[in-house]
């Protein structure tokens, strides 16, 4: 996959780690430290700035060695350190080595195996004045084309020409100057430069709940620049359809044609169709003018509002070998592969047409929504309960979500997962046929969590508030984060009440996670889980919950601290402080020496996360244990018993 690094300003920038933190957060996936001018000093106030779990995404040019002590992704060498190299440095295990080259010729006779060589300058330096361009990418393509290595783009490389860059060769950019140019704009510029494009070919539904608005809307959702292109103008609103003027080939063609110099889409996904000979037509140009793109081809037989489309499903499939991936829903499966639809069936259609199926499960009977993922890599069954109401235009929204997903870089069975959480958040936004859209912005809360001073936990107890009126409460006593634990609950308990007890959090403003339980987390879409040294590995939950989820884990001793931190956990929950009740089996109690030797060797170590102390704790505590440098305080107890004598 194309790759964007950031690479620093050569010169120290006010708040500069909390900035980097930031484009991190954004979906930096690498930095570059580059800082020719700094001394050790600078580089390590500002590598200890850096939130240790995203460390392992940070390069370093110079001060080697510091690379290893704060567990960085790799070193990066200069021209005149590489050219007194015969090989490869040994450094720890996973550390990358990358290098600058500023011609062909030194890449044809680099000395070793690098991870990647840059390139420069591609274009017109926009940091450096009158450091031009030295090439045209016409004439390096062919011989990227043709260089095993793995070359990365440096110089001038903006948002006006990244999308280039693939097509040329590149195997990823790095990106300076549009990055620094104006300050206080970075992670702006930085999403622009990482928006990917697609394409979404289908009908204009005037509802806007389906076909190329509501495609355009869901791209949106997930930071994806979708150029919709309309197949047919439809007449219909979410009860009824009415008709359809098609445009011929041509006409869809010259839309495309107008966008084709300034999109760069790596996926086209297409709904609504005349007939084959359409559908071929389009597959024929866009092979042409994108000989990359994915295909995505939703089925479209048969409109939620009852139009039928396609008499004869059968002769769809003389096209399904130009298709990546095909989303029927079920009846539309039945009507284009036969009634069997076991797993056999399909593995069979899969592998003759090369084409991976996504089956929608939501015309399926019963209270759990089952999509079926067919492809080479193997089969996938996503399960999910359902909830909310129906609504018109899911099918095309699930498509698109999944066709935005694979522009953003994940596999089609992350996509396929993402596709179907975001439909079933679209069925729970309104009580019409209508969806509302609606953007979960956690990175948001990640980045919050620095400010989180009180962090509620429920605790379901005979002669306790309900849970829903602990959260209300909580939040309203000023609790910036609540953690939902239920631990006598079923799943189907606990999920009732997470996705309201969510909203009320989010309505405060307060971070929303739930305790133990990963799965549900997921399902939910909390901003992150807590999860003790018993629950599920950090790894494992960061794989479900993805990169932007807070994953909290419990420590009673330093080395376990150690340990969740170089895991990727986001905080630490640090108890208990004295006897409760609150939990059974407590760990040894800590009081504050036991707080004091824990952040001392964290900070030895330069992996400060958030700490939230927890385990009896009522106010009159909380000054002493603030005053060690934890974060703040987790508790249950003391709140409830507040909420009681309020009553
Ligand atoms: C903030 C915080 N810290 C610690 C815990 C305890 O988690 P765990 O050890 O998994 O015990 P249970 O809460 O699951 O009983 C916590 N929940 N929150
Ligand atoms: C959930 C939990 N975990 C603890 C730990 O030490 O890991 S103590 C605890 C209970 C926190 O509630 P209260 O404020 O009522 O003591
Ligand atoms: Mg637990």
């Amino acid at each position: 996959m194309f790759e964007t690094i950031v690479i620093t300003s050569p010169e120290v920038i006010k708040n500069e780690a909390e900035r980097i933190n930031l484009l991190f957060l954004a979906g930096c996936p690498k930095v570059h430290v580059r800082k020719p001018n700094a001394d050790r000093g600078d580089i390590v106030s500002l590598l200890s700035g850096i939130t240790p779990r995203f460390r392992n995404r940070v390069v370093l040019s110079g001060f080697h060695d510091l690379a290893e002590l704060f567990h960085l992704g790799g070193i990066h060498l200069s021209s005149s350190e590489w050219h007194q190299m015969s090989e490869r440095p040994s450094l720890y295990p996973g550390a990358t080595v990358s290098a600058s080259c500023h011609s062909i010729e030194e890449i044809d006779h680099f000395p070793f195996d690098a991870d990647y060589l840059y390139l420069s300058p591609i274009f017109d330096s926009i940091s450096k004045e009158g450091y031009k361009s030295q090439y045209s990418l016409e004439s390096l393509t062919p011989i990227l084309q043709n260089i095993k290595r793995r070359v990365y783009a440096l110089g001038g490389v903006s948002e006006q020409n990244i999308h280039k860059l693939p097509q040329a060769g590149f195997a990823g950019a790095a990106v300076l100057g549009a990055i620094w140019s104006t300050e206080g704009m970075e992670v702006m510029k930085l999403k622009t430069l990482l928006t990917p494009h697609i394409l979404t070919i289908g009908g204009l539904d005037p509802t806007g709940g389906a076909g190329i608005t509501k495609d355009v809307a869901v791209a949106g959702d997930f930071g994806v620049r979708a150029y919709p292109i309309a197949t047919a103008i439809t007449y219909q609103n979410e009860e009824t359809y009415l008709g359809t003027d098609w445009l011929t080939p041509e006409e869809i063609i010259k839309q495309i044609d107008a966008v084709k110099h300034s999109s760069y889409p790596q996926v086209a996904k297409i709904g609504l169709i005349e007939n084959v000979l359409t559908l071929q037509a389009l597959f024929t140009y866009l092979k042409s003018v994108f000989p990359y793109i994915k295909i995505v081809w939703d089925p479209i037989l048969k409109s939620s509002t009852g139009k039928t489309f396609h008499r004869d499903p059968k002769e769809m499939q003389e096209v399904l070998c130009n298709v990546d991936v095909i989303t029927p829903n079920l009846p539309e499966a039945r009507l284009l592969f036969g009634e069997d639809l076991s797993l056999e069936a399909l593995n069979r259609i899969s592998k003759s047409y090369d084409l991976s199926i996504l089956c929608k499960g939501g015309h399926c009977e019963g209270n759990i929504v089952s999509d079926q993922l067919v492809c080479s890599e193997g089969n996938t069954t996503f399960n999910l309960l359902r909830s909310g109401s129906s609504k018109h235009g899911t099918g095309c929204a699930h498509s698109s979500a999944l066709s935005a997903s694979l522009a953003l870089g994940y596999t089609l069975e992350e996509s396929a997962s993402k596709a179907q959480i975001y439909v079933s958040s679209l069925m729970r936004s309104s009580d019409t046929l209508l969806s509302t859209p609606k953007v979960w912005n956690s990175s948001r809360s990640l980045f919050m969590l620095r400010d989180v001073k009180h962090m509620f936990i429920t605790h379901p107890a005979k002669g306790n508030p309900s849970v829903l009126m602990q959260v209300e409460l909580a939040c309203r006593m000023g609790a910036q984060a609540v953690q939902l634990r239920m631990k006598d609950a079923t799943d189907e308990e606990m999920i009732e009440v997470a996705y309201s007890a969510r909203e009320i959090c989010h309505l405060h403003g307060a971070i929303f996670t739930i305790n133990d339980r990963v799965h549900i987390a997921r399902q939910v879409r909390a901003d992150g889980v807590h999860l003790g040294q018993q629950d599920t590995d950090i790894a494992e939950a960061r794989r479900i919950l993805g990169d932007d989820a807070i994953i909290g884990r419990t420590c009673n001793t330093p080395q376990e601290a150690v340990e969740a931190v170089k895991e990727g956990a986001d905080y630490l929950g640090v108890g208990p402080y004295r006897f409760t009740k609150t939990k059974k089996k407590l760990a040894e109690v800590l009081g504050l020496e036991g707080y004091r030797k824990m952040l001392d060797v964290l900070h030895k170590e330069h992996l400060e996360v958030p700490i939230f102390a927890i385990g009896g704790i009522t106010e009159e505590d909380e000054p002493e244990i603030l005053s060690l440098g934890v974060t703040g305080i987790a508790l249950s107890g003391d709140f409830i018993r507040k909420m009681k004598c309020d009553r």
